[in-house]
């Protein structure tokens, strides 16, 4: 539906984005990762047409949409980070306002019909400015629905809301998703695993991978650390750790009986190569038994900390910064 060609942005002299590419396919919910200042605001603005890229091309439905503005208008439901909206209105004359603005044929009725979808109906009467966040953004997301919407761009929609307002939000996008192809940026981990079926994860300005949430942690939890459980006791702690800790490729080697039970320890490996069988192979050379051998908390967040890591190693060593990771279980 949305295809983005090799764009790159730059402001004065700083360039932000290098040579951005991807797809959102119809029906998806693609998740836009990465920390503060990554790039996530500026390609979203770059996509709805508010910002002209230094160069590349976005197309929608195969229109370039800087040719084809209204192309793209039209069908395009956008949310940006810091929701405006006029205090003195109501939720309801909002959200009409917003219907006509949008030429709407029967504004109120598609009014009463989003603000039913979006939860907002027992709000219908309450002045903007008395909303909590988390009904601010339920605004927010019902103006982006309002028309003929097929592609929503959501730009942080859960920044600054409590976790009950998060939930509350996730489950509405969840519930748009089923008829609209949304696009959402966030820095936060569980965001994506919970609310997207596929991830980009943009690291200063790069694509530096993309999968599903399930595929990236399987794809990077193996470089990052792990937990091994030796039939060791408490008093053999020191000289086993001395044998996981010989290869130059393991970076680290903690006792964790506390966190693991007894016998274990917690290896972090340079994250150059999957080290799993190499630390095995290790212990039962050294005579240990292995009871337990398991990542080491292998969420997205590891998967993402791992890979921002090995992006800033690479640069550091001169290397290609591009980690090379696209695909991973997509
Ligand atoms: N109008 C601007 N003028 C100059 N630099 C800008 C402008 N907008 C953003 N930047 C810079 O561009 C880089 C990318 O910013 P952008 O807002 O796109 O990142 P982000 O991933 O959305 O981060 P955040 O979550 O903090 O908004 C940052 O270094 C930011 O300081």
């Amino acid at each position: 539906m949305l295809e983005v060609l090799n764009l790159s942005h730059t402001y004065g002299s700083t360039r932000v984005l290098h040579d951005v590419s991807f797809t959102v396919a119809e029906g998806e919910i693609l998740g836009l990762l990465g920390p503060n200042g990554a790039g996530k605001s500026t390609t979203m603005r770059i996509l709805t047409g508010y910002l002209q890229p230094s160069s590349g091309r976005v197309l929608f439905a195969g229109k370039d949409i800087q040719k084809e503005p209204l192309a793209l208008r039209s069908q395009l439901g956008y949310m940006p980070e810091n929701v405006p909206l006029y205090p003195e209105l109501t939720v309801e004359e909002h959200l009409v306002w917003t219907a006509r603005l949008k030429e709407a044929a029967d504004a109120k009725g598609d009014t009463a019909a989003v603000m039913e979808r979006c939860r907002l109906t027992e709000a219908r009467g309450k002045l903007v400015r008395h909303l909590s966040k988390g009904f601010r953004q339920r605004v927010g997301l019902a103006q982006a629905i309002l028309g003929p919407t097929r592609l929503l761009i959501l730009d942080e929609p859960t920044a600054g809301l409590d976790p009950q307002q998060i939930r509350e939000i996730r489950d509405l996008i969840r519930e748009l998703g089923k008829d609209k192809t949304i696009l959402l940026s966030t820095h936060i981990l569980p965001e994506v695993e919970l609310t997207c079926d596929r991830v980009l994860i943009i690291n200063e300005g790069r694509i530096v991978a993309e999968g599903t949430p399930g595929g990236l942690v399987d794809t990077f939890g193996r470089h990052g650390s792990h937990i091994i459980r030796l039939d060791v006791d408490q008093a053999d702690a020191g000289e086993a750790l001395k044998t996981l800790d010989a290869p130059a490729w393991v970076r680290s080697v903690e006792v964790s009986y506390e966190q693991y039970g007894e016998g274990a320890f917690t290896v972090t490996t340079d994250g150059a190569a999957d080290r799993r069988a190499d630390i095995i192979r290790l212990a039962t050379q050294a005579g240990y038994g292995v009871l337990e051998f398991k990542p080491a908390g292998a969420g997205l967040e590891d998967a993402f900390v791992n890979l921002v890591h090995r992006q800033a190693g690479l640069a550091e060593n001169g290397g290609e910064t591009q980690a090379g990771a696209q695909g991973a279980g997509s």
